[in-house]
């Protein structure tokens, strides 16, 4: 469960500011410590549940994605729409897809960046349960984790890391050359055209 300043968002994803005209001096801990958060949590040797109570666009949908079973209110929005924005998910954002849902949607929504309604994301495996609402989501987790009492805490947890153990890896191997790729990706001018067109949508938007 995310706690934020809107009460229909779980997470907008990552600071379109952060990306736009990015500031030499703030990028590389920018991008950092979204690996290391993905580490952490994708990583986790505890059983995880997001409780998905509001939007949850990119970077929102990876963190649920992170979790082992997702839960998400109803009329809300969740999916990886990167490419909306001109942008590409990074490899770690798709085999955080890939480990919910199948290869074939996997590509049809990220190519598309499409959102899926909480409905939608039900039908293909995006979340596992829908909730009525934001106590329901909670009473709903807590069932979910609950079963691990009869399940050996070591097994469970090395089952779980070893399913996970490849894109773990790759994560720890390759921080640098990740950040590299991002630093080099968003620097591009057509890239920052893509983004700055997509502010300005959101801005459009919001003044209506
Ligand atoms: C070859 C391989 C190369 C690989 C290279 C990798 C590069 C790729 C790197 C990164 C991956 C990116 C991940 C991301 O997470 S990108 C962010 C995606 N997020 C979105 O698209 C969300 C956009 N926002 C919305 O859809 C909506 O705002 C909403 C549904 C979240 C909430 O809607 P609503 O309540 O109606 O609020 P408003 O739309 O009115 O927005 C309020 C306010 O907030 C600003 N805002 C919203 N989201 C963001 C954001 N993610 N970053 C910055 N600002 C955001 C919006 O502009 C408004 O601002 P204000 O006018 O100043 O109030």
């Amino acid at each position: 469960m995310s706690q934020q300043s809107s009460p229909t968002v779980f997470s907008a994803g990552l600071d379109i500011m952060e990306m736009y005209k990015p500031k030499p001096d703030r990028v590389k801990e920018f991008w950092t410590t979204l690996q290391d958060v993905w580490l952490a949590l994708y990583g986790s040797s505890f059983p995880t549940v997001a409780a998905i109570n509001g939007h949850s666009p990119a970077g929102g949908c990876l963190l649920s994605l992170c979790c082992e079973y997702r839960i998400m209110c109803p009329n809300y929005s969740i999916g990886l729409n990167e490419t909306k924005l001109g942008i590409v998910a990074p490899k770690w954002f798709m085999s955080s897809m890939l480990g919910a849902i199948p290869y074939r949607e996997a590509e049809l929504a990220l190519t598309s960046g499409r959102m899926f309604s909480t409905d939608e994301a039900l039908k293909i495996g995006l979340i596992d349960e829908v909730a009525s609402d934001k106590a329901d989501a909670i009473a709903k987790s807590e069932k979910f984790l609950s079963q691990f009492a009869k399940i050996h805490p070591i097994a469970r947890k090395l089952t779980k890391l070893n399913l996970r153990h490849s894109a773990l890896e790759w994560m720890q191997e390759n921080k640098e050359l990740d950040l590299n790729i991002f630093i080099s990706f968003v620097g591009q001018p057509i890239v920052q055209k893509s983004l700055e067109k997509y502010l300005e949508g959101l801005k459009a938007k919001q003044a209506k």
